[in-house]
């Protein structure tokens, strides 16, 4: 395996039921590298990410971090190996407030004597969603009572505010106005000049595909079909690659 290679997946198969969502999978990150994964409704996107961020398990097939034997047994788990992710679900607790959510089971705590440190922990919320430009004015509220954009914001400013050097973030964009997609965008090109971190964003808008990720993977009926550079394709191979998928499972259909 070459040295830059910091998460290997291999013949990675997952099924729910009669539903296939992975066959045969292979995927290669590499280190301070933004991979950008797109496909269909229903492609195996979402369920490959969780796979990753421990949520879910393979049936089948082998995943390999920094070379060493990956088999997470958690999302957790998976954290403490350095891999964080942003899934559909978001992973928020309704009940618990706003920054109370943004330190989930990374609470900041006084030593020697256990106290959290919830002043501390607000004033850090306040300063990453000033960032990607989300004003959320009480962050004691419970995050039931926020719009879809706000919950997607504190879970994207969680993830990227982790210890993780492995960022894995389904569709971070969705429901975000255009003015926040833009500063979440932002803040993924700072990431990816730091070169500390290695990323894989599922994307559905081929333009941010093209200006944010080093490379792309084309997820296909649970199989990666494409990979190449973000360099060496365009608007056009991708749309062309995605209209005649659409055209075969037509014909397949039929
Ligand atoms: N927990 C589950 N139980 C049953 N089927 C599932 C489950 N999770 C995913 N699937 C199925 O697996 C397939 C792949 O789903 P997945 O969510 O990975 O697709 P996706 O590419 O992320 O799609 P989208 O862009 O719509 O989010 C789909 O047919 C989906 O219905």
């Amino acid at each position: 395996m070459p040295d830059d290679v910091v998460l290997q997946v291999e013949h990675v198969t997952k099924s729910f039921g009669p539903v296939v969502a992975l066959r045969d999978l292979n995927l290669t990150l590499r280190k301070g590298e933004v991979l950008g994964l797109l496909g269909d409704n229903g492609a195996g996107k979402s369920t490959l990410m969780k796979i990753l961020c421990g949520f879910e398990k393979p049936d089948t097939g082998t995943m390999t971090l920094r070379g060493e034997p990956y088999e997470p047994k958690s999302v957790d788990h998976a954290r403490s190996l350095g891999i964080d992710a942003v899934y559909q679900d978001l992973a928020l607790i309704d009940e618990l407030s706003v920054f109370q959510n943004m330190f989930l089971r990374r609470e900041h705590v006084h030593r020697p004597i256990p106290f959290l440190k919830n002043r501390e922990m607000r004033t850090q919320t306040r300063t990453a969603l000033d960032e990607i430009g989300i004003n959320i004015p009480n962050l004691n509220a419970p995050v039931a009572k926020l719009s879809g954009g706000q919950r997607q914001a504190i879970a994207v400013a969680r993830t990227v505010h982790s210890a993780a050097d492995i960022l894995l973030l389904d569709e971070p964009l969705a429901a975000m106005g255009a003015k926040e997609g833009a500063r979440i965008l932002d803040l993924i090109q700072r990431l990816k000049d730091s070169g500390e971190v290695a990323m894989i964003l599922v994307l559905h808008n081929y333009v941010h595909v093209l200006a944010s990720c080093d490379r792309v993977n084309l997820i296909q009926d649970g199989v990666i079909a494409f990979d190449k550079p973000t360099a060496e394709t365009s608007i056009e191979e991708l749309t062309e690659l995605v209209v005649s998928e659409y055209r075969r499972a037509r014909m397949a259909a039929s």
